[in-house]
């Protein structure tokens, strides 16, 4: 049995994720943290998942390497300077799994935009989600920006064209990594997310919907179950997925 703690058990993710893992034959949920809980109870776990705030993960994420736990973030707002750090801290053998998206059509679509991207004059990312999100762009949207950006600097291309010299509202959106990115928070929504590529002549849309949570605990309940084979630090699904 691996022995799961969960920090943001309430949110909406959290509660999904303690249902899954409740569900699983081979996890255990051990411990539930919420705002204002003392985290201690945490060192039951093998694995702790945090699905919590931006302006809490750093914290959290400290806390529980600190304490020589397997960490797998879901929350988004994990930054390089973040990432860095937490090198600094893991201890041989220890696990940091962090996933901006756990939906599999999100990391697929993730990867063909990036296998897309090279091929084009034009990206720009368009992600939409519910209106109680509290950040923009989402973590899955800034890491598709690096993805392509990456693409396409190696592929030696720069920016796509665009004759804008006028934008006193910021209509063009947010750039990511010299990426156009652009957010859509709407009711009614879950989490959705395009990638438009454009060349003369032709365009092609790159499309993932989320449509309920339910869609991301697959990988949750993956991510718990492999991330202590995967020591050190690493970004994304994709290496758990076995996809090459
Ligand atoms: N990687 C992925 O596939 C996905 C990632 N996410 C990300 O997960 C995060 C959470 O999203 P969501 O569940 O919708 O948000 P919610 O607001 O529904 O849930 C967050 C929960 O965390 C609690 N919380 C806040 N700060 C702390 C803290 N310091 N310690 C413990 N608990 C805390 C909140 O409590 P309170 O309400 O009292 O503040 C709340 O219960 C977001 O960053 C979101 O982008 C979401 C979906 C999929
Ligand atoms: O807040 C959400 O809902 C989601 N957050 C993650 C993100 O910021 O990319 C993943 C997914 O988009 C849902």
């Amino acid at each position: 049995m691996i022995k799961v703690g969960v920090l943001g058990a309430q949110g909406r993710m959290g509660s999904e994720a303690c249902a899954a893992v409740r569900g699983a034959e081979d996890l255990e949920l051990v411990a539930r943290v919420d705002m204002g809980d003392d985290r201690e109870v945490l060192r039951a776990a093998d694995v702790v998942v945090d699905f919590t705030h931006p302006a809490a993960v750093a914290d959290n994420l400290r806390w529980c390497v600190d304490a020589g736990l397997h960490v797998v973030v879901g929350t988004s707002g994990v930054g390089e300077d973040l990432l860095d750090d937490v090198r600094g801290r893991l201890q041989p053998g220890q696990a940091v799994l962090v996933v901006p998206n756990f939906g599999i059509g999100a990391v697929l679509m993730m990867r063909f935009a990036a296998q897309a991207a090279r091929f084009y004059d034009s990206v720009e990312v368009v992600e939409l989600h519910h209106p109680r999100k509290a950040d923009a762009p989402s973590g899955t949207a800034t890491r598709t920006a690096q993805m392509i950006a990456a693409a396409r600097a190696e592929a030696g291309l720069g920016p796509g064209p665009d004759a804008t010299t006028h934008d006193p509202d910021g209509a063009r959106g947010a750039t990511v990594d010299g990426i156009p990115v652009h957010a859509v928070r709407m009711a009614g929504l879950v989490a959705h997310q395009e990638v438009l590529l454009g060349s003369e002549g032709e365009t092609l849309t790159i499309r993932h919907d989320s449509l309920h949570r339910s869609s991301f605990m697959p990988g949750v309940l993956l991510a718990c179950r492999k991330v202590a084979e995967h020591p050190g630090l690493t970004v994304g699904l994709d290496d758990l997925l076995d996809l090459d």
